[in-house]
Formats: C-alpha cells, structure tokens, sequence
C-alpha cells in the first residue's frame, strides 16, 4: 500500500513550507478547472506532504473566486487523506484573544450560493452527511500539536464563513455574535463540503487575528492589523503541522473515508459517461 499523504492548504500569510524536503511542483488539471497553483509536494521528515496556497502564490484570489473544487479535487488525485487547513479568522468571543489559535468543530454558512461547493451534479446525485464537518481526530491531533509548541488553543467552535471580500458590517458581527459564534472567515465552508464528499479528513488551525468590528475597546479589523498578527504567528502554525505530521498515523481510524458508502442515490447504470469518467477518483470505488 502506498504512503498516505497530508495536504495542507495555506490561507492568509502561509504561502509556502519551508520545511518541505525533495520538493517538486505539480500541476494539477482537472475536470473542474485549474487549481489555485501548482501542488508543491515533497516531504515532511518521513511523511509525504502536499501543500496548496489557498489564494495562490502571491494572494492573487478573493474568497470567492478560489476553485475549491479543483483544489480539492488535485489534492485527491494525489493521493491526499487528510487536509490541514490554516485560515487566518476573527474572533467573535472576548476569550478568544488575536494570537490564540481555535480549532473548530462546526460550521455556519453565510456565503451567497456563488461558489461551486460539491461535486455532484451532471447526473449523478449524492448526498453526504455533514452533522460533523470536521474529523474530530484529525482535530484532536491539532489540539495537541498546538499545545505541544505552546499555542494557547481553544478546542471546538464555531466558524462562520462570510461571502467577503469585504469584512462585515457592526450589525452583522453583533447579530452573528447573538447567535453564539466563535470566529469568522471566508473561506472554510466550501472546502469542508468538498474534501467530505472526497472522504478526505478535514480541520483547521484557525489563527485569531482580530476582534472583527464588535468590540469596543479595540480597533475594527483591517488588512493591516491581520498581516501584523500573521507575521507574529506564522511559526506557530508551521510548528503545529510540523507536529502533527509526527502524530499522525498512517492508518485512519474515522469515517472520513467511507462518507460516499450510502451517499450515491443515482441508479448507477444512469450515470452519464462522461460524469463517470470526471468523478472517477472520486465516486469510482462506487461504481
Ligand atoms: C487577509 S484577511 C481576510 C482573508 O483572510 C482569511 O483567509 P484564509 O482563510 O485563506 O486565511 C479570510 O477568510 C479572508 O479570505
Ligand atoms: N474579521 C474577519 N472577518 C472575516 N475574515 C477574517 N479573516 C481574518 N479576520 C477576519
């Protein structure tokens, strides 16, 4: 069997990984479009690492406009089982400090419909469950890594994801805090929807950059004051994959990789040749 692989996909502020050895680019062409960069894939210590910036090199992509399904989709063909995903958010919670990294366990969904979050569709249906978006083991590993290199680190939350680009208006950040989240971003939703219907384990090291616009005795966010606090803590999130690279075991435990066993409602027979032959990483074991 071969190695399995960890992904990581790098948000605001961590474009690349210079801990990675026996470095090659891939480019990655798929049925969805283009990736947001070459895959730059080499090896962390023993483990095989692929990693993505998010926005690609250079911060060149809004929120919006990043093909989360091709990122997913590169990171299956190439043999990924696990993403780390690192976003730089706000927080919604006096306890949750700029600096403090939280690891969340749920989702809430604010983006407007205009990004392509699945890859059903031309005439295959599925439907996965999504109760628990994140892989708790995965994210239990997180846990302990960021407490290993001296993160303060908040366990399970709540991320609120915001179509962006711009930051949120004080009537929403004071409504979204009335309803008990934890941080906001833009980004996590649809590659949380796309990397279980992938059966990839998926979790994030949400770093706490900002205060978001609700608190009064802080400034209200800026670009500015997030890149201050990711520069300041980059290091930190590079440690915490470093050692959850460590941790983690070649065999997975969860259910991640079995969530499309009874997902697919479409009577196989009817799926379009084409449809099979685009999703065959994906649903292929299925068919
Ligand atoms: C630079 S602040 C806003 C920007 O940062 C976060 O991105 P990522 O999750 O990729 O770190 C946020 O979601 C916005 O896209
Ligand atoms: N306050 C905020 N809102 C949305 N995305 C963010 N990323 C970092 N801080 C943010």
């Amino acid at each position: 069997m071969s190695q399995p692989v960890i992904g990581v996909i790098g948000g605001s502020g961590l474009y690349q990984m210079d801990e990675l050895i026996e470095v090659r680019e891939e480019h990655v062409e798929t049925p969805f479009g283009a990736p947001s960069d070459a895959y730059i894939c080499g090896m962390l210590g023993n483990v095989k690492m692929v990693f993505l910036p998010r926005h690609g090199r250079g911060h060149r992509l809004l929120p919006s406009e990043v093909n989360y399904r091709a990122n997913i989709y590169g990171m299956k063909t190439l043999g990924v089982e696990r993403i780390i995903s690192v976003s730089a958010v706000g927080s919604m919670k006096e306890a949750i400090v700029p600096g403090h990294i939280v690891i969340p366990d749920q989702f809430f969904d604010r983006t407007q419909g205009k990004r392509a979050s699945t890859f059903f569709g031309k005439g295959v249906a599925g439907h996965v469950q999504f109760a628990d978006p994140v892989c708790d083991d995965l994210a239990q590993v997180l846990q302990s890594s960021a407490k290993q290199v001296g993160a303060v680190v908040h366990k399970g939350g709540t991320y609120l994801c915001i179509e962006g680009p711009n930051f949120s208006t004080r009537a929403e950040s004071n409504i979204y805090r009335s309803w008990g989240v934890d941080i906001i971003g833009m980004t996590n939703i649809p590659e949380a929807r796309l990397a279980r219907e992938a059966e990839i384990c998926y979790a994030t090291v949400a770093l706490a950059t900002d205060y978001d616009c609700w608190h009064a005795e802080h400034d209200d966010v800026s670009v500015e004051a997030v890149i201050a606090i990711i520069q300041k803590n980059v290091a930190t999130a590079r440690g915490i994959i470093q050692a959850a690279a460590k941790q983690l075991g070649n065999a997975r435990g969860c259910g991640c990789g079995a969530a499309l066993e009874f997902a697919i409602m479409t009577d196989k027979s009817l799926i379009p040749e084409q449809t099979r032959r685009d999703l065959a990483p994906i649903i292929g074991k299925y068919l």
